[in-house]
C-alpha cells in the first residue's frame, strides 16, 4: 500500500470520513459540524451511531458510495489505503478477487477453488481490452500476448506478494491462458496447420504442466504460512514466433532455500521429495537406497514436522515419479536423484567429531553412514570423508586458513 496518499478529509457538514476503530481498524463516520478551533470534530459512526468527538488529525477521507465496487482504483478521488481496502473487501465477499489498480492486477487469495479459469472463459477473454472484461489475470496475459504481436517485443509479467499470496497459482493460469491463445491463434495457413499446432500446444502444455509437481518436489516445502510454499524464484520463458506461435518454454530457477535442508522451524517440513521418497518407495526400495522409515530419524529433519494435513506423500511420491517419466527421465536418471536425495539426508547423520577414530560404537556407525554415502554417489568412502572434513579440521587452526582450504576443495 506504499503507493497509497493520503488526503485531508474534507470536514463538510454530512461528508463522509474514516476514523480509527478498534474492531475494524478503520470505520466511516458522518461529520456533523465544523471542526473547533483546537481540530476536534464531531463525527457519528456509520457502523452504531455512536456520536464522537474526534481530532481532526485522525481522520481520513473517503471516497462516495458511487465508488463501491470499483474495478480499476485509479478512477477513485481519493486514493488512500481505507478505501482501497475497503473496495478490496467489498469485492472479496462478493467473490470477487481480481481488482486493478492501473496496470497492476490485484489478487485477493479464496483458498478455495474458484472455476473462473476453464477454456471457455479464456475463449471470453481472447482478442478483449482489459476494460471490456472484469479483472482477470487471463487478461493480463492476454494484452502481453497482443502487445508482443503488435509491438514486437518480449513482455514480461511479474507475480509478486508474500507467501500464501497465490503467486505460483497465478503464474500457471498465465502460461494455461497464452497456450490457449496460441494454440487458437487464426491467420496461420491452413486448417492442417492449425491442427498440427493445436497438437504442438497440447504437448507443451502437458510438459509445463507435468514440470509442476517435478519442481515442487524438490523447491516447495510446507512452511506455516503455505502448506505447499516454493522456496525458491521461477524465470519462465516463453518463447513465440513473429506469428505469435509458441516455439518453446524455458524455466530458470534461483534463490533456492537451501538452508532448508538442514533445518527447519517446528511447523516446517524441508522440501517434499525428501518425505515422499521415505513414504512412497517401497520398503526393498528405501533398503538399497538405505532410506530410514522415518523422518524423524535423520537429524536433518527431526526438529521440523513431517506430515501436512490432507496430503499423502506417498500418493505425492507417484505424481513426482510419473512426471518425471513425462519428462523424459529414465530409470537410471531417476534412481541417481533417488541416490543423490539419500545421500544428502544421510549428511546430517555423520558425526564429524567421530571420524578419524574407530575405537568406539559410535566411530562404528559413523564408518558405516560414511560407507553408505559412499556406495550411494559412487565414491571412495574415504576420500569423501576427508574432502568434507578438511576444511572443518582446519577451521580449528585459523579462519583464513580454512577459506584457502575451502577454495581448493
Ligand atoms: N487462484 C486461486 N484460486 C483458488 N485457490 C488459490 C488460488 N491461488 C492460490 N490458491 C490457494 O492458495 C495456496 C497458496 O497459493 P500459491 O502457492 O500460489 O502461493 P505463493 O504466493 O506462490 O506462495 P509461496 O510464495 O509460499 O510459494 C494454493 O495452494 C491454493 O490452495
Amino acid at each position: 500500500m506504499s503507493s497509497s496518499v493520503t488526503l485531508p478529509a474534507d470536514f463538510s457538514n454530512k461528508n463522509l470520513v474514516w476514523i480509527p476503530n478498534e474492531k475494524l481498524a478503520l470505520s466511516l463516520a458522518l461529520v456533523c459540524g465544523e471542526p473547533d478551533s483546537v481540530g476536534w470534530v464531531d463525527v457519528e459512526s456509520i457502523e452504531t451511531g455512536e456520536r464522537l468527538r474526534i481530532s481532526t488529525d485522525d481522520c481520513q477521507k473517503s471516497n462516495t458510495a458511487e465508488y463501491e465496487n470499483c474495478e480499476n482504483m485509479t478512477i477513485f478521488p481519493c486514493l488512500n489505503e481505507p478505501s482501497i481496502l475497503k473496495n478490496l473487501k467489498h469485492r472479496f465477499v462478493s467473490n470477487v478477487f481480481y481488482t486493478y489498480s492501473g496496470q497492476t492486477c490485484i489478487f485477493i487469495n479464496p483458498y478455495k477453488h474458484i472455476p473462473i479459469y476453464t477454456d471457455s472463459i479464456s475463449k471470453d477473454y481472447q482478442g478483449k481490452k482489459r476494460k471490456e472484461m472484469p479483472p482477470h489475470i487471463f487478461a493480463i496475459a492476454d494484452e502481453a500476448y497482443r502487445k508482443m504481436i503488435y509491438e514486437g517485443k518480449g513482455q514480461t509479467i511479474l507475480c509478486t506478494g508474500e507467501s500464501g499470496a497465490g503467486k505460483t497459482e497465478n503464474s500457471k493460469k498465465i502460461i494455461k491462458h497464452l497456450v490457449y491463445v496460441a494454440g487458437n491463434r487464426s491467420g496461420v495457413d491452413s486448417s492442417s496447420t492449425v491442427e498440427q499446432n493445436r497438437i504442438f500446444m497440447d504437448t507443451l502444455e502437458n510438459r509445463l504442466i507435468h514440470v509442476n509437481p517435478i519442481l515442487e518436489a524438490f523447491g516447495n516445502s510446507k512452511t506455516s504460512k503455505n502448506y505447499n510454499s516454493s522456496r525458491f524464484g521461477k524465470f519462465v520463458k516463453i518463447h513465440f514466433d513473429k506469428n505469435g506461435l509458441i516455439l518453446g518454454a524455458s524455466i530458470e530457477t534461483f534463490l533456492l532455500e537451501s538452508s532448508r535442508i538442514t533445518n527447519q522451524e517446528q511447523d516446517d517440513r524441508t522440501f517434499h521429495i525428501f518425505y515422499q521418497m521415505i513414504q512412497g518407495l517401497s520398503k526393498s526400495q528405501r533398503d538399497v537406497l538405505f532410506i530410514k522409515d522415518k523422518a524423524v530419524d535423520y537429524e536433518f529433519l527431526k526438529n521440523g514436522c513431517d506430515k501436512i494435513p490432507c496430503v499423502n506423500d506417498a500418493d505425492e511420491y507417484r505424481q513426482t515419479l510419473q512426471a518425471m517419466l513425462m519428462m523424459g527421465l529414465n530409470d537410471e536418471q531417476i534412481n541417481q536423484i533417488h541416490r543423490i536425495a539419500s545421500a544428502i539426508l544421510l549428511f546430517g547423520d555423520l558425526n564429524f567429531s567421530q571420524v578419524n577414530k574407530d575405537d568406539d560404537q559410535a566411530a562404528l556407525v559413523n564408518k558405516n553412514v560414511a560407507d553408505q554415502i559412499a556406495d550411494l554417489l559412487g565414491v571412495d568412502a574415504q576420500k569423501l570423508i576427508e574432502s568434507i572434513l578438511k576444511p572443518k579440521i582446519e577451521v580449528q587452526g585459523s579462519s583464513t586458513h580454512r577459506s584457502q582450504t575451502i577454495d581448493q576443495t
